[in-house]
């Protein structure tokens, strides 16, 4: 769907989208091939376009070229959106999305030249029918060709509306899309079921005297939940604001006007890949911060880490996505070094409006409160994305200036890039949670809640990477000693609020899946009952007969 309203013409989107909203049709995204993921340009389904007959001829020339992973692909589509390079006249012209009809509307068969399955089990996701698709010269009308940005003409001629990329902008919509809906919500649930499990959970006396603590009241059990709480509020404030530069361009760039087209790209590409890195690892974090029960099934844990660490992968892996903002970043820094005032330098982004601001040489901290300013700590994390960033165009230009040539210069430099691109991510996110804040003056409880959030999100982040700050000196070492202070204090502020803050995601028992997890605390009897329910509980033992019977009578005799 999304692909189709983003690259499809009206007349398509009229045709075929009421089909599959009723699922009169079911259809998949068949990108991706066996032998290529990430380079599309080096996708090898060809689309041939016939002059004669005026139709596609739709072809997997190698067993590389054999469509691998799209979604419901493996038992459930009837159609394929099959992204394949378009020849036209003897000409290679990119790639581009054909609709192709797979399995019979009739009994769901195979049509004629379509050999198709499911690609068998996964890490995690195993519900979904990720599956694989050969095509055998399977031909399609002319007018199945999704054309909002290029059309083949009856006679051949190929005509372009939009750039080289136009045809990956169902990408672009996806990736904002899944940021909020698919890839944020599986870190709040792992917070949510650790938060509640730490207040049930008592283990160990902190004076002899005591009865034993709540887990959540040690300070390292806090240092471990609450920076993922902070990026899960953090992430979301960033998934409303990504969504409203989303809306305020996307009608535009269907209108072929492609002016917010590389910023919308550089935002999307680098939400997705931060959020997915953050909330894989984040999961995982509340995972083990549960003990052994965070090992068990029952606690609804282990399956979010594996479900979310798909998303560091699929919709573009997180590396390639982030080097997709490090090259918009190297534009960008070489676009504001223009002379001050041009045109140039008025026109940049505005993500990166940093990059053209006079920069502070030293954090003004004095004291340890000083660091829970959101404008002191988002111009500390300008800073240092624009350091990084300075810093990596830097070494390209050195390595081509030595005559290294341009592409083996950028590889040679991609680990710098990637740090850059990291910090820049970093940096937008605690600017957007600082401005959703500011927007929070007429709830000012809710806005002290939230603002304790932002300051350890940011503080989080500095004090992880404090050495891109000690790097020129920006902060000193004494600083970062009052950031820890300052950020040690926050932990200890945000306890009494935990459970609100994670009750306020408003998930449900059954959505949350969760024997830890559950609203009313009763871990232990719901562990136990949830565990005589398991199969192996309920089913005869079939390894007593075969294995343990004989072992036991063996060593008996
Ligand atoms: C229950 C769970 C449900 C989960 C659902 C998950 C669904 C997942 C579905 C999928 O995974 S679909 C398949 C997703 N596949 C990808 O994301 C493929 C990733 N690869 C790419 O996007 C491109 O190959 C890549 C950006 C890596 C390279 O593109 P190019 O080969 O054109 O090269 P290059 O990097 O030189 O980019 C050339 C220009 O295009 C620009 N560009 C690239 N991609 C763009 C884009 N998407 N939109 C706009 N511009 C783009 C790029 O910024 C650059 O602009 P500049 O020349 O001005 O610097
Ligand atoms: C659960 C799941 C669902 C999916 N659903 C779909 C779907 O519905 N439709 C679809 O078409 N596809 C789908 N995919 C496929 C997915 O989009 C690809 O797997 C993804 O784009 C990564 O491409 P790849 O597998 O070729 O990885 P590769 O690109 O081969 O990555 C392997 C390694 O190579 C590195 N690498 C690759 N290129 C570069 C580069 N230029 N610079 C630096 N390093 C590089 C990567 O960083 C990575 O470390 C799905 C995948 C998963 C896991």
């Amino acid at each position: 769907m999304n692909a189709l309203r983003s690259l499809g013409s009206e007349e398509q989107i009229a045709k075929w989208s009421p089909l599959c909203r009723n699922f009169q049709i079911i259809t998949t995204y068949a990108q991706t091939e066996l032998g290529h993921g990430t380079y599309l340009q080096g996708l090898e389904t060809e689309a041939t376009y016939d002059t004669a007959t005026q139709d596609f001829v739709i072809h997997s020339p190698t067993m590389t070229a054999t469509k691998w992973w799209p979604g419901d692909l493996g038992q459930s589509a009837t159609h394929a959106l099959v992204l394949a390079q378009l020849i036209c006249s003897g000409v290679r012209r990119g790639m581009h999305a054909f609709i192709v009809p797979i399995r019979s509307l009739q009994d769901h068969t195979p049509l004629p030249g379509i050999t198709i399955g499911n690609i068998g089990p996964k890490m995690a996701l195993n519900n979904v029918d990720n599956g694989f698709l050969r095509l055998h010269h399977v031909r399609v009308p002319r007018e199945n060709m999704l054309s909002r940005f290029a059309q083949v003409l009856p006679d051949g001629t190929y005509m372009r509306f939009g750039t080289a990329q136009s045809n990956y902008f169902a990408m672009v919509v996806t990736r904002v899309q899944l940021v909020a809906k698919e890839i944020l919500p599986n870190l709040q649930k792992a917070c949510v079921i650790a938060m509640r499990y730490s207040v049930i959970r008592r283990q160990s006396r902190l004076r002899p005297s005591d009865p034993e603590v709540k887990i959540l009241d040690y300070q390292t059990q806090q240092q471990k939940l609450f920076p993922q709480l902070a990026m899960s509020y953090a992430f979301h404030f960033l998934a409303v604001s990504l969504s409203e530069f989303f809306e305020l361009s996307y009608d535009s760039i269907l209108n072929k006007d492609f002016s917010l087209l590389p910023e919308l790209h550089a935002l999307s590409t680098g939400a997705k890949a931060m959020t997915a890195d953050f909330c894989t690892q984040g999961a995982e974090q509340c995972r083990r911060a549960c003990g052994g029960h965070g090992y068990s099934e029952l606690s609804g844990l282990p399956s979010l880490v594996t479900k979310v660490t798909a998303s560091c992968t699929y919709e573009g892996e997180n590396t390639v996505l982030y080097l997709q903002v490090a090259r918009f970043l190297a534009k960008s820094y070489l676009q504001a070094q223009m002379s001050p005032g041009s045109t140039q330098q008025k026109s940049l982004p505005q993500s990166v409006a940093y990059l053209a601001k006079p920069d502070l040489s030293r954090c003004p901290a004095q004291m340890a409160a000083d660091f829970l300013c959101p404008e002191l700590y988002t111009t500390a994390w300008a800073h240092a994305a624009a350091r990084l960033i300075k810093d990596a165009v830097h070494h390209v230009r050195t390595l081509e200036q030595s005559g290294v040539e341009q592409h083996e210069a950028w590889n040679q430099t991609t680990v710098i890039q990637l740090q850059a691109a990291k910090a820049h991510c970093y940096y937008i996110t605690v600017k957007s949670f600082k401005e959703a804040l500011e927007k929070l003056d007429n709830e000012p409880a809710i806005q002290q809640v939230l603002k304790r959030l932002c300051d350890l999100c940011a503080l989080h982040g500095i004090l992880t990477h404090s050495g891109d700050f000690l790097h020129d000196g920006f902060l000193s070492g004494a600083q970062v000693d009052m950031a820890r202070t300052a950020y040690l204090d926050l932990l200890s502020l945000i306890r009494k609020d935990a459970i609100l803050l994670t009750d306020a995601f408003d998930f449900t028992d059954q959505c949350l899946n969760s024997a830890l997890g559950c609203y009313d605390g009763n871990v232990y009897e719901r562990l136990f009952q949830w565990a005589q329910k398991a199969p192996v509980n309920t089913q005869e033992n079939s390894a007593y007969e075969k294995y343990i019977r004989p072992l036991l009578q063996r060593s008996n005799l």
